[in-house]
């Protein structure tokens, strides 16, 4: 099966707030940026993937990630990132309406293809389906079957609230890439020890990071 990709990213000066005490405010847009540019080249290269449609109102991250050969959508809700994902999953389906749909984080920057493909295979085994985060607490990856509503309830404690919602929890080996997201230092430390995007590792050298 193949996917479209529905990913959501702030405007980059508001991004990555808890990353406040591991990277100055001069660096951290940058440091957004180079995930989102790193999980965007890394989904685009994954043969279970069709296309990348990124909701964001960022215009520098905007034309960057076009240039990779995703597709804007305006965040035109303005009400969150539940609503950012709802308005992208029906600008996609409005083109592709018999598209497969899942969602994915922006800030996976040590993705990789085969891994993200792995879990894909997964989901396209339940009509709704999750990745829990490497933290065990939010969700990753949402996906969900042509025809059915992506429904998304990202945000604190996502991995219940989506199992609550009736989501099938995916349980694949092998995926530590897909599960990695970065929101704190801690967690910045761990998908450097994963192996990094090329931006992602630029950026990251611009940081102190102790153990680096
Ligand atoms: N388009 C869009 N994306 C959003 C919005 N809110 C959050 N996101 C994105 O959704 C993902 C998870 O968001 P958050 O955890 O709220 O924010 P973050 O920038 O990752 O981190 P913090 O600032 O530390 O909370 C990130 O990729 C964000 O850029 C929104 O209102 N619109
Ligand atoms: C929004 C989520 O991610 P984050 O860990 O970036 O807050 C989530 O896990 O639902």
């Amino acid at each position: 099966m193949q996917w479209s990709l529905v990913i959501p990213l702030k405007p980059l000066a508001l991004a990555k707030s808890r990353l406040a005490d591991t990277a100055a405010d001069a660096l951290r847009p940058g440091l957004a940026l180079a995930f989102a540019v790193d999980t965007v080249t890394a989904a685009l290269a994954c043969a279970a993937v069709r296309d990348v449609a990124v909701v964001t109102n960022d215009e520098l991250a905007g034309r960057e990630l076009a240039a990779l050969g995703a597709r804007i959508v305006p965040d035109e809700p303005r009400a969150g990132l539940n609503a950012a994902l709802a308005h992208a999953a029906a600008a996609v389906r409005a083109t592709l309406p018999d598209s497969a749909l899942a969602a994915l984080n922006a800030d996976l920057p040590a993705l990789r293809p085969p891994e993200l493909a792995r879990v894909l295979d997964a989901a396209a085994e339940f009509p709704r389906a999750f990745l829990a985060d490497a933290a065990a607490i939010g969700t990753t990856l949402l996906a969900v079957a042509p025809g059915r509503e992506l429904l998304p309830a990202f945000g604190t404690d996502s991995r219940a609230r989506h199992r609550a919602s009736g989501a099938r929890e995916l349980r694949p080996t092998a995926v530590d890439s897909v599960r990695q997201d970065v929101d704190t230092g801690e967690d910045l430390r761990a998908a450097l020890a994963l192996g990094v995007g090329p931006r992602t590792a630029a950026a990251a050298a611009r940081l102190l990071i102790p153990g680096q």
